[in-house]
């Protein structure tokens, strides 16, 4: 149990550098494991799910060794992955099992695959759905939708698939696959979720063309080692980006961070909420566009977030909802049910925080429904151990009145391991 003290009078100041993207670092492990030669990253994010990917390719036979946040992957193409004698535990990442499923469905040999408690109820249908209209043979809890899961490699033959969830998961999965399947695999989008694959993709030589919502990809250029490095997270950004939105005084910056466009959707929204957002040092480092943030603190007022805008800032939605607390006016979120199957429900989870520290919050069946301004008076919550509503449980004890207790914090080292001490750093006592 955790208990974080209330604060008199504190603001967020001063400049700083968030660990490197966990979409982003995922996929660096998995193109450099089956690419040929050495890869070399920089700015890897050490963090619990993003060691899940490491640690499954070394199972298979990748050497892969880790100097800090450099990663040295010396990758012998995608021919070379060994058969893993064990069981791969993916732990609570969604993306580490998703995109393997994919990379893996079409490879001669079995894999057997499991994941934490979280893991293990969350939906594997949507992939193993278009990977069996490839060709892929397996066996898993409930007819498949749940892990374990067991892949017996077989070969893939490529497909045209348009997505019915919009999930960048997914779509990774089939590209992966798509990788080496025999002809042509298409997946088309219903709108444009985060491109961190096709990108990479491009960067390591594969064939792959994207045209709107279209892409396509296929076997012939098999994938050549390379150099990356990765931004800082901007899912991560966004909880030190709100502290300083909702507590006034405060200006912070937030040094080399992405700013793909199908992440930004947190940083749009805090414009149209009423924050000052300057943006200065942009450039592209590997296809990905990169810059420094600087926010001011101004008062903020209370907006719709719905349809295409919600794929760009999925996972800030638990911030965005303490955001919403401190806007005036009615704040509502909708279009976001895929919320109900990540690490927790997070609907349901953000509604039981929020409101147990004095929010006015509503839940509805896609999203919620935020009054503000609210004091928040502080209380005892849960961190249902999913690192998104720990961080945002933190935040919020920045400006309630009494202290936040909550029963753990070790979920936050999924994907930002120095949160705390990060956070402490920028706090001033005024
Ligand atoms: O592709 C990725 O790296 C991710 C995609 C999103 O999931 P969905 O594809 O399920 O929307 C996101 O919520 C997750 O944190 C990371
Ligand atoms: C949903 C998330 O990750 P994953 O799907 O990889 O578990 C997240 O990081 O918020």
């Amino acid at each position: 149990m955790e208990i974080l003290k209330s604060y008199e009078s504190v603001r967020i100041y001063g400049e700083i550098e968030v660990p490197g993207d966990k979409s982003i670092s995922h996929r660096s492990v998995m193109l450099g494991a089956i690419a040929e030669g050495i890869t070399k990253v920089d700015n890897f994010l050490d963090g619990e799910d993003c060691i899940r990917t490491v640690e499954a390719f070394r199972a298979m036979g990748v050497a892969i060794e880790n100097q800090g946040n450099t990663l040295l992957i010396d990758g012998k193409g995608i021919e070379g992955l060994l058969e893993p004698v064990k069981p791969i535990y993916f732990g609570n990442s969604g993306t580490s099992a998703r995109l393997m499923l994919g990379l893996l469905a079409g490879l001669p040999f079995s894999t057997f695959m499991y994941g934490d408690e979280s893991l293990t109820y969350r939906p594997m249908s949507r992939v193993m759905k278009p990977l069996s209209e490839m060709g892929a043979t397996f066996i898993g809890r409930s007819g498949g939708d749940y892990l374990p899961i067991a892949l017996e490699g077989t070969s893939l033959t490529g497909i045209t698939y348009p997505l019915p969830v919009k999930s960048a998961q997914v779509k990774s999965a089939i590209l992966l696959a798509g990788l080496h399947a025999k002809g042509k695999t298409t997946v088309i989008e219903k709108s444009k979720t985060r491109d961190h694959t096709e990108k990479m993709l491009q960067a390591f030589g594969a064939n792959i063309r994207v045209d709107g919502n279209t892409i396509e990809i296929d076997s012939s250029h098999p994938l050549k080692a390379t150099n990356l490095f990765i931004p800082g997270d901007i899912s991560s950004a966004a909880f030190l980006l709100t502290a300083a939105a909702i507590i006034p005084d405060s200006t912070l910056t937030i040094k080399n961070v992405g700013l793909n466009q199908t992440r930004t959707g947190i940083l749009n929204i805090l414009e149209k909420m009423g924050a000052s957002l300057e943006f200065t040092n942009e450039q592209s480092i590997g296809g990905e566009p990169i810059g420094d943030i600087t926010i001011h603190y101004r008062p903020l007022r209370a907006i719709t977030i719905e349809g295409d805008m919600i794929p760009s800032l999925i996972d800030e939605i638990p911030i965005i909802a303490l955001l919403a607390t401190q806007a005036k006016g009615t704040t509502i979120i909708r279009d976001a049910e895929e919320l109900r199957v990540k690490e927790t429900d997070r609907i349901h989870a953000v509604v039981d925080v929020l409101s147990s520290l004095g929010a006015t919050i509503e839940e509805t069946n896609d999203g919620m429904i935020i009054k503000g301004k609210a004091k928040l008076h502080g209380g005892t919550v849960s961190s249902y151990n999913d690192h998104r509503i720990a961080m945002m449980a933190v935040v919020a004890s920045l400006i309630t009145e009494n202290a936040v207790t909550i029963d753990d914090l070790s979920s936050i080292a999924i994907s930002y391991p120095s949160f705390m001490k990060d956070l402490s750093k920028l706090l001033i006592n005024n």
